[in-house]
């Protein structure tokens, strides 16, 4: 960040410990009889694309938007999956078991801006995933930063 602060992309481990976050998140998630039904057919480069989302939402590159078509296409994929509050909330706690698996920092302020995307994000798909969603392209990509809990640096 221009004041010298490291992003949240940094502050995690970058892109490699995004895609490790991921590779081990998805293989619980495909062990688990609540969320597998909805996961069964993913492609097998999910996981990378979801770290690559991550990754641009924590304030690193911008490769989702470069490559994948950004906010529009990640919305799309949630669409019509009835995603249910049993299964945001699991996909959420497999989400944090994982991030414990793999070591990502584990210090209050980084785990709080860490949980306060994962849970907003969350709620969002499941928005999607229903009814009445909102407009497709009426959201721009989300950015994180750090807000109320900079990371603590003595
Ligand atoms: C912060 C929360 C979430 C993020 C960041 C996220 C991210 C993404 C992204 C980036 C994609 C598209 C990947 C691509 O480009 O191909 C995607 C697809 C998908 N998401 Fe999410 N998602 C979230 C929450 C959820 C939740 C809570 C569920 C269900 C419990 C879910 C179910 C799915 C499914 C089923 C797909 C399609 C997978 C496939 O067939 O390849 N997502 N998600």
């Amino acid at each position: 960040m221009a004041d010298g602060t490291p992003t949240i992309y940094d502050w995690a481990g970058g892109s490699a410990a995004l895609n490790k976050l991921t590779e081990v998140f998805y293989g619980h998630v495909l062990a688990d009889p609540i969320l597998v039904p909805l996961f069964a057919g993913m492609a097998d480069d999910h996981p990378r694309h979801v770290a690559m989302w991550l990754a641009e939402v924590f304030g690193g590159p911008a490769g989702y938007s470069e490559t994948r078509g950004g906010h529009p296409h990640m919305a799309r994929m949630h669409l019509g999956r009835r995603i249910t509050e049993q299964q945001r909330r699991r996909w959420v706690e497999l989400l944090m078991d994982s991030a414990d698996e793999v070591g990502l920092p584990d210090d209050p302020e980084f785990r709080a801006v860490f949980s306060y995307y994962i849970e907003w994000g969350t709620r969002m798909a499941l928005v999607y995933s229903g009814d009445n969603p909102p407009p497709i392209d009426a959201a721009e990509m989300p950015r994180w930063t750090w807000n109320q809990t900079p990371p603590y640096q003595p």
